[in-house]
């Protein structure tokens, strides 16, 4: 399935000059929805994955439903004050803005084999900050999957390193 064509280019959102990839197009659709999730699903038995994590919101939107069909679980990355147990913290820049991501800290336990899964990979701060929560708190990074990956802003820089996969590119 040419998934590119459910992918609606929203230019000059939210700032002037940022070409926006909107995905709510490939959600709305039924077939297209399961299709970017099953090729995230076998990506995840590939890399061996014990416990999905997605950073809010769109990480939930795509890594829910791969971590239902693989039966494991999820673990949420969320923006200051949103988590109510105790959490860590770490920086991180985004194309458009500066802002903090959390985890409880009971999340991960050591040694898990932790799938980061994201919407999208643009500058490469959100996935950068996710990682490192994932590894302060002992978590073994297996892989890092999008949607897609624009390119251009060359967000691969950060990952050195790490498996990244993208199922689609800008
Ligand atoms: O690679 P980066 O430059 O960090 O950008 C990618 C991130 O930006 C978007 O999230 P956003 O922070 O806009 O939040 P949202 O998912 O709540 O819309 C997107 O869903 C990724 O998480
Ligand atoms: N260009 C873009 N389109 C959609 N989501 C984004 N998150 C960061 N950059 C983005």
């Amino acid at each position: 399935m040419d998934l590119k064509q459910f992918v609606t280019v929203v230019p000059d959102y939210p700032k002037k000059g940022i070409s926006f990839k909107d995905i709510t197009t490939i959600m709305d659709n039924g077939e297209a929805y399961k299709y970017a999730t099953d090729k995230i699903v076998e990506y995840a038995k590939e890399m061996d994955a014990d416990i999905i994590v997605g950073p809010e919101a769109r990480g939930f939107i795509i890594g829910c439903p791969v971590a239902y069909a693989l039966e494991i679980g999820f673990a949420p990355v969320r923006k200051p004050g949103k988590l109510p147990r105790e959490t860590i913290a770490v920086d991180y820049d985004l194309e458009y803005g500066v802002d903090q991501l959390t985890i409880h800290k009971d999340a991960i336990k050591p040694g898990q084999r932790v799938l980061i899964v994201d919407d999208l990979l643009a500058t490469g701060g959100t996935v950068e900050a996710t990682v490192k929560l994932v590894e302060k708190l002992g978590g073994v990074v297996a892989g890092c999957a999008f949607l897609i990956e624009l390119s251009y802003l060359d967000g691969r820089k950060k990952l050195d390193g790490y498996n990244i996969r993208a199922l689609m590119t800008y």
